[in-house]
């Protein structure tokens, strides 16, 4: 059996609101994350995905719980685990090349080998030609290969991305499921990926973890068996995200009761959306 990589025990996260009131992001949330495992972090806004996400990166502590990375627990950031977001966060001074290469200045790797590293890197996300341009003369889809490469280039055990594809539009999104697949099948990452959309956490994942609001929690894991690489018109594929809909479909109707009180009058069918539509926002 899998190694285990990433273990989060009973975590529990409150933010204090500025009227002082606390804000339970995340209550009791256990999850075990096996090394090369594929994980999205699915359910609608505010359920606590990105604070997950934040916490495993180091960026945010949880308030209780336990969190070990290979059996040790983590304090703050670190290089086993880069962060892809939904902007690129590329430097807009600085060449392609010399964006990528920059994490592997600061860790003190000499010039000629950073540049050969980020090439190679570079070539894997089909960027090679644009070495040398500026990050405003590629497209939305380009930066975020970039950012891929900026993270893979530095070899960390796990990558950890929020929303990364969600400003792009369908078709770049779907090349980009398909590199993003092949990359972590050759490279055997673990990776944990935030998102609003059914479709792209079924053709990505090895298990999703549907998540819930009010407190914000797991509601249910979904494995996904489809073989890879996928195709989203996979009968077992549509079959699942049929399921995961009617779990979410659910959990948005508890929200809108809770928030609209009496004046909740909203039928299920109303609710039905496109898995291929991000969702959840709107709540
Ligand atoms: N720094 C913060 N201070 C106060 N409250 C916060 C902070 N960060 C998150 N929250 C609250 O914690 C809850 C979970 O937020 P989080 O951003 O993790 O949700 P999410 O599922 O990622 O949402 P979205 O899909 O909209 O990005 C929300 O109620 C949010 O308002």
């Amino acid at each position: 059996m899998a190694e285990e990589h990433i273990i989060l025990q009973n975590v529990h996260k409150e933010f204090q609101r500025k009227d002082h009131t606390p804000t339970i992001a995340l209550d009791d949330v256990s999850l075990t994350i096996k090394k090369g495992e594929f994980i999205s972090l699915l359910g609608p806004s505010g359920c606590g995905k990105s604070t997950l996400l934040n916490i495993v990166a180091g960026l945010e502590k949880e308030t209780s719980g336990k969190l070990l990375v290979n059996d040790k627990p983590i304090k703050g950031p670190g290089n086993d685990r880069i962060v892809v977001f939904q902007e690129s966060g590329l430097f807009p001074w600085l060449s392609v090349l010399d964006n990528v290469m920059y994490g592997l200045l600061i860790k003190k790797v000499p010039k000629q080998e950073a540049q050969k590293r980020a090439l190679d890197w570079l070539q894997k996300v089909h960027l090679g030609k644009f070495a040398h341009a500026l990050p405003h003369e590629l497209s939305g889809g380009m930066k975020q290969r970039v950012a891929i490469a900026r993270a893979l280039v530095t070899d960390p055990e796990i990558l950890l991305m929020d929303e990364p594809f969600a400003a792009l539009d369908e078709q770049t999104r779907m090349v980009l499921h398909m590199e993003l697949d092949k990359l972590w099948r050759e490279t055997g990452k673990t990776i944990i990926f935030v998102t609003h959309n059914i479709r792209e956490a079924v053709v990505l994942s090895d298990r999703i973890v549907l998540m819930k609001t009010r407190p914000g929690g797991i509601k249910s894991i979904f494995p996904v068996q489809a073989a890879r690489p996928r195709n989203s018109s996979d009968s077992i594929l549509i079959h699942l995200e049929n399921r995961i809909l009617t779990e979410l479909e659910q959990e948005m109707e508890k929200v809108l009761k809770e928030e609209l009180g009496s004046d909740y009058a909203l039928k299920t069918n109303d609710l039905r959306v496109d898995p291929s539509n991000n969702m959840g926002s709107d709540i």
